[in-house]
């Protein structure tokens, strides 16, 4: 049978896809079983050096179309993205690992925010100043910022590269994407769809390699006016200080590690229930996703009993599988990652409830899994754990709680369940996060912005404020006489 997945991958650069041919390659590995599905060529000098003549080409022509001409463009690649839906599903499934529901909903909010992004491109509005005399107009401009070097990890590639595509694009950017290498063939598909939409040579452009090499060479350069990173803590730092050296903006969408506090007066097993969902969303992969859980002591035994059961039962398998709720891992690394945290706290006196340990020996399963009595001092504690491992630790006041949740130098999401509509406010007021949950969890939306706190990042994705980080503010003053 032939597969769904691409039998090339190639870089995409000036209206030209460049294939491995006279470049080196790297390995494109399916994570659920270790194998290898794809070849992926290596940009050389000469690739970057054109992906950016034909970023700054490309840019005079885009600025200059109008914003209804470009969500013309945008919509149609939102079209064309929901038609080819069920490959890029199974494309992303079999690169990233996540099960095939979940790719699918990862298509939905891609679309999601392609269309709010070409809507909200015709809303770069100016302002009209009251003059300084009769015969002046005095206003200012939206204006593209320039063209942008985007980066995006692999662990919601579609998702992630759609939203800094369309909101670049929207606002009249031109872009150099450089794609996770991990997840390669979901973005050249993206990209696909947007050339076949109608975005001009040169506009969209797409480099896959050396990360560092790549990055290095499009910060330094005089074309690129604008940086987008979602990624780790550590890679972001250095993005922004090589991006500080030469005076660039950045958005940085980094780590987080959200506290969920469970209160004594919640229905245990409800609240049990959706903690676990969100938490082995995508095994545990997600910067929103939940990963230090406070209880309180009073219900501390029967929410660990509950989530603990739960998380057992969970079908973990091959995303292709439909009854599968939760994938392998994306990678090694993680895989790595995950047995280190478990083996850190075991050592400092954790208990595992369940799990703890890889499953199987092909592909980066691991098994969803439960830690109580951690000591505060384990890595998990402070470090992202990005891995389907949940510390459940117990608290007795809201001060203190309070306090052990804003302990880490993240401020991404944060969550609460409580029935005391007091206590939900305070929370809300004291805890240092962006994103606050209060008896829910709710993923991003292409309408809502989020700018991480603390380590998490800077500027902000989604909402007008992800558009306007695209825009650069052009004052006018105009005498409307001749001279
Ligand atoms: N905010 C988020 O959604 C994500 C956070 N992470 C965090 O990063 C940790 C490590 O995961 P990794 O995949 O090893 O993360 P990483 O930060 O090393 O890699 C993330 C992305 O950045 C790219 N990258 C790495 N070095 C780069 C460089 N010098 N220049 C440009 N791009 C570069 C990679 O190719 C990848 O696509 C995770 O445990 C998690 O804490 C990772 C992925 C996504
Ligand atoms: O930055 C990574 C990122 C952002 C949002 C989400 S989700 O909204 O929780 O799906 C996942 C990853």
């Amino acid at each position: 049978m032939k597969s769904i997945y691409p039998s090339e991958l190639a870089l995409f650069v000036g209206g030209e896809w460049r294939g491995a041919k006279g470049r080196s390659v790297t390995a494109v590995i399916n994570p659920a079983n270790g194998q290898q599905i794809g070849q992926l060529p290596v940009a050389t000098e000469a690739d970057i050096a054109d992906a950016l003549r034909s970023v700054a080409g490309a840019f005079p022509a885009w600025s200059q179309t109008s914003a209804w001409d470009r969500d013309v463009i945008l919509k149609r690649a939102a079209a064309l993205i929901d038609e080819r839906r069920d490959t890029l599903a199974t494309i992303l499934t079999l690169e990233n690992g996540k099960p095939l529901a979940d790719s699918q909903g990862e298509l939905d909010r891609v679309i999601e925010a392609i269309l709010y992004c070409a809507e909200e491109g015709k809303r770069a509005y100016g302002r009209v100043f009251p003059p300084r005399s009769r015969l002046l107009s005095q206003m200012t401009f939206k204006r593209p910022v320039g063209p942008v070097a985007a980066f995006v990890p692999w662990n919601f590639p579609a998702f992630l590269a759609a939203r800094k595509i369309a909101a670049a694009l929207a606002a009249g950017c031109t872009v150099v994407l450089k794609p996770p290498e991990e997840t390669p063939a979901i973005c050249i598909e993206l990209v696909r769809a947007f050339v076949d939409a109608g975005v001009p040579a040169g506009a969209l452009n797409v480099l896959f390699g050396v990360p560092a090499q790549i990055s290095e060479r499009l910060i330094a350069s005089p074309v690129i006016r604008k940086i987008s990173f979602t990624g780790s803590v550590a890679v972001g730092r250095l993005l922004a200080t090589m991006a500080s050296q030469h005076l660039k903006p950045v958005t940085m969408e980094l780590g987080g590690h959200a506290p969920v506090v469970v209160f004594d007066d919640v229905d245990v097993e409800r609240v049990a229930r959706a903690c676990v969902g969100f938490k082995f969303r995508n095994a545990g992969q997600v910067c929103m996703s939940p990963s230090r859980f406070y209880v309180h002591a009073g219900i501390a035994a029967k929410f660990t009993e509950c989530f603990a059961a739960m998380a057992k039962s969970l079908r973990v398998g091959d995303g292709m599988a439909s009854d599968t709720q939760m994938g392998p891992l994306n990678n090694e690394r993680r895989l790595r990652a995950a047995q280190s945290f478990v083996e850190d706290a075991r050592q400092r006196g954790a208990r595992i409830e369940t799990g703890g340990e890889r499953i199987g020996r092909e592909g980066y399963f691991f098994a969803p899994t439960v830690l109580t009595q951690v000591a505060e001092s384990s890595r998990i504690l402070s470090e992202e754990p990005f891995c389907p491992v949940a510390p459940i630790m117990l608290f007795e006041s809201f001060d203190e709680v309070i306090a052990r949740a804003n302990s880490v130098n993240l401020g991404l999401s944060s969550y609460a369940f409580t029935n005391r509509l007091e206590r939900a406010a305070e929370f809300a007021e004291r805890i240092e996060a962006a994103w606050v949950g209060i008896n829910n969890f709710t993923p991003q939306l292409a309408d809502v912005p989020i700018e991480g706190g603390k380590d998490s990042g800077l500027g902000s994705e989604g909402g007008p404020e992800g558009l306007d980080a695209y825009l650069h503010t052009r004052f006018v003053s105009q005498l409307n006489t001749a001279v």
